[in-house]
């Protein structure tokens, strides 16, 4: 790393113990962007980069409220509101039990680059709670959102911070917070929130849009190498929203998905996966993966407990969290054909497993890039909302397709630029950094 953001690393380090996850994807970062230091020296004179690993502002809250059988339980909520310079900050709630200061604050970091990348007017932030939604009623869970509104409401609106979901937080959750919103507010003010359902103001394709996205742009990057998904095996990790419709569009795009998988383990499915009984398990009855094996037939196995990344794929889209694939598991993928990587969720290499890939030569396109469907279809709600129009599936998927493809056009021309072809993690952090830094640099000391 340049010697200087070296020196500003520390200090991150320093400032923010303990919080690893954040560490991480502020090295990711930092190391791409030094090259972009040298041609543009006033970003170091106005401390650009330092300012960026500083949010603007970090909400912690606590969120009391009753199971039903009359217990009170108290989670912990949290909100950072990252970097307006492009716009209100914008990215999901995640509700789960590993969740603390340091994922949310990674996760709002990458949120900053990968919506400045989409090129529309988002800012970055996240937030979420230790609570674990897994095997609660949904009364608790609603609940549990409600108490949660009712102090996030203070925080939120239309120009200022527009949550979504994340992990734990679909359209079930999004519409019992934008309900509690409603009632404390008596606003009906539909831009405050994205990922709302149809009949109260959401938009089509949001509810697709991530893991359609991913899917866009490995079929960009494949096309840049002169192939496509047509007949190759993919292997998709997860089985929640990302995963589902990466797992659709894929299956569209003439590719056959044999795996994916849940935290209890994963199933192989050499058929290809069947869409509608996973959707059945997953997204009605809210069951745990093993069914689909047990209801799939002989030829499907579930394997508990052990990595979905042991099975041979030629494409690879992780789709459920963050160091999901270790350096050990990115060698095996390489030996085992793997020649593309789209990450459907938020950081799932760990930096080995990165330099792994881009030493094979691999495709590999980073969540910011890959992922930034979904953030980048709720900024299209958000245009919805505000103008009260509501688009047709056809319309708004076409224009997701196209956000993809620049996105894709742009970590290519941007990894050129700097002598990296290629490169997408070096293409998708400077081209996200560099517009980023400008806005904040017209917008002076804020
Ligand atoms: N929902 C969205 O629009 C977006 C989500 N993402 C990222 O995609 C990833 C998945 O999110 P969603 O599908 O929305 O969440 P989800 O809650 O719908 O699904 C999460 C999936 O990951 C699995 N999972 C969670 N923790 C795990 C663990 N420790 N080990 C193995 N599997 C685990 C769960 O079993 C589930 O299948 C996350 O990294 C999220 O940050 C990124 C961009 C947008
Ligand atoms: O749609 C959004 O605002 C958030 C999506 C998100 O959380 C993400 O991109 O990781």
């Amino acid at each position: 790393m340049h010697e200087k953001l070296s020196s500003i690393y520390d200090n991150v380090l320093r400032r923010n113990p303990g919080e690893i996850e954040f560490h991480q994807a502020v090295r990711e970062v930092l190391e791409s962007v030094g090259p972009v230091l040298g041609k543009h020296p006033e970003y170091a004179e106005s401390k650009i980069i330092e300012r960026i690993c500083e949010p603007e502002r970090q909400i912690i809250f606590r969120v009391p409220w009753a199971d039903d059988s009359g217990e009170v339980h108290i989670n912990r909520g949290f909100r950072v509101e990252f970097n307006s310079a492009l716009g209100p900050y914008k990215g999901g709630l995640r509700f789960h039990p590993s969740v603390y200061l340091g994922i949310v604050k990674f996760l709002g970091f990458e949120q900053i680059f990968k919506n400045s990348l989409t090129g529309l007017p988002i800012g970055g932030g996240k937030g979420g709670s230790d609570f674990d939604p897994k095997g609660r009623s949904e009364r608790e869970v609603m609940r549990f959102c409600q108490s949660f509104m009712t102090e996030l409401y203070r925080h939120i609106g239309e120009y200022t911070d527009v949550p979504a979901g994340d992990i734990g937080v679909g359209g079930r959750e999004v519409g019992f917070l934008f309900g509690q919103y409603k009632r404390i507010t008596n606003r009906f003010e539909s831009g405050v929130i994205t990922g709302k359902g149809l009949s109260y103001g959401g938009a089509q394709v949001r509810t697709e849009a991530t893991g359609y996205g991913c899917a866009f742009f490995v079929e960009e990057m494949l096309r840049a190498r002169g192939t496509s998904f047509d007949g190759k095996t993919v292997v998709v990790s997860g089985s929640g929203n990302v995963a589902v419709y990466a797992i659709e569009k894929v299956e569209q795009l003439g590719g056959r998905v044999v795996a994916c998988s849940d935290s209890a383990g994963y199933v192989v499915d050499d058929k290809g996966i069947d869409l509608e009984l996973l959707k059945q398990i997953k997204q009605v009855e809210r069951g745990r993966l093993e069914t689909y094996a047990a209801r799939r037939g002989d030829h499907v196995a579930f394997v508990p407990g052990r990595s979905v990344w042991e099975v041979p794929c030629e494409v690879a889209m992780p789709s459920a969290t963050q160091n999901e694939i270790t350096g050990r598991d990115a060698a095996k993928m390489v030996e085992t054909g793997c020649v593309a990587v789209g990450e459907g969720a938020n950081m799932p290499t760990t930096p080995e497993g990165i330099k792994i890939f881009l030493e094979a030569g691999v495709a590999f396109g980073p969540g910011k890039a890959a992922n930034a469907g979904g953030v980048a279809t709720s900024a299209l709600e958000m245009q919805q909302n505000a103008s009260r129009d509501s688009w047709t599936f056809e319309t708004t998927e076409l224009r997701l397709r196209e956000i993809m493809r620049d996105i894709h056009g742009r970590c290519v021309e941007t990894a050129d630029e700097y002598g990296m072809p290629g490169n997408y993690v070096a293409g998708a952090n400077i081209d996200g950094f560099r517009r980023v830094a400008d806005a904040m640099l017209s917008l002076g000391l804020i």
